[in-house]
């Protein structure tokens, strides 16, 4: 596996790739990898003759406040794993490669709407600065598959529009959530939970499965939020949101949605975790 930090020396080993017509996925990440990413590595191996891993903190999704500095860097580690699972080539470009004019004068990509609700309404700008990340990693490596995880269920939906709204060439595959045995959604930032607070976690997960078991079973939306909630709590978490949207667009769902997606963000001691539960319902 080669490593290149610079976007010219990025092209000049993809270039070969694309004259021999091999088909290129692109897989961004943001490092310190686990399970979850492997997966990703794995399928886009499936999907592609090449294979391309980013790796790169963006500091323009992070807020003042969060843990851009804490945020855990393994490269080492990350490089044995990615050449045990047959990766081509990893990018590992500094803030100075992605942001020549800082990240104050970089045109910045917005998708409006999507952006501004639950992970966005928490944290202001966040998807701003992953759609400019995406759309700056796809235009240098042009890949001709992307793969993201479900896990960040909502970062998935603003990439999808923006590849749709701004024409990119570039198909987005979507990966299922890969999860410990006891059902935690696997994430980088579980590494900041403490002992005790790793036993509580997974009351995330078995929170969003009762929700889901309710909703089939008939209970209406928001009383569902709602119990979710407070189970959240009772089992030592603070909810940030629990929130039943339709799956196709992240709506309100209405009676007709039977796509349904349950997505959860809850606050456990530095750890903020994510999860979410897609079904089915009986449309009516
Ligand atoms: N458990 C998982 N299952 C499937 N995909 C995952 C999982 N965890 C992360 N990913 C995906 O891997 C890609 C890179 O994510 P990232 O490097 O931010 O890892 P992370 O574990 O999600 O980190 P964080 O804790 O910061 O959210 C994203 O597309 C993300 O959705
Ligand atoms: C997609 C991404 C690599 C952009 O920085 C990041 O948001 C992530 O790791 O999910
Ligand atoms: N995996 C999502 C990246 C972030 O939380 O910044």
């Amino acid at each position: 596996m080669n490593r290149v930090e610079r976007v010219a020396a990025l092209r000049a080993r993809v270039a070969p790739w694309r004259a021999a017509a091999e088909r290129v996925a692109l897989v961004p990440t943001m490092g310190n990898l686990h399970r979850g990413h492997l997966t990703l590595v794995r399928e886009a191996r499936a999907r592609a003759d090449r294979v391309v891993v980013s790796i790169f903190v963006n500091p323009l999704q992070f807020g003042p406040s969060e843990d851009l500095d804490a945020y855990p860097r393994t490269l080492e580690e990350d490089m044995r794993q990615l050449e045990a699972e047959g990766c081509d080539l990893l990018f590992t470009p500094t803030s100075d490669v992605v942001y020549p004019r800082g990240q104050d004068g970089q045109t910045r990509v917005e998708v409006p709407g999507l952006s501004d609700l639950l992970c966005g309404a928490s944290r202001p700008g966040h998807f701003a600065g992953v759609a400019t990340v995406v759309c700056k990693l796809l235009n240098m490596v042009q890949p001709d598959v992307a793969l993201f995880g479900e896990k960040d269920f909502q970062q998935l939906m603003v990439i999808r529009c923006m590849v749709e709204d701004l024409d990119m060439p570039v198909e987005v595959v979507g990966v299922p959530i890969v999860r410990e045995a006891d059902g935690l959604a696997m994430s980088s930032r579980n590494g900041y939970l403490t002992p005790t607070e790793r036993e509580r976690a997974p009351a995330l997960y078995r929170v969003l499965t009762e929700a889901a078991g309710a909703l089939q079973a008939g209970d209406a939306v928001e009383a569902v939020e709602t119990a979710a909630r407070v189970r959240l709590s009772e089992a030592g978490l603070r909810p940030d949101y629990v929130s039943i949207r339709s799956a196709a667009d992240l709506s309100q769902p209405c009676r007709a949605d039977d796509r349904l997606v349950i997505l959860a963000a809850a606050y456990l001691g530095r750890a903020r975790l994510i999860d979410n539960l897609q079904l089915r319902r009986a449309s009516g």
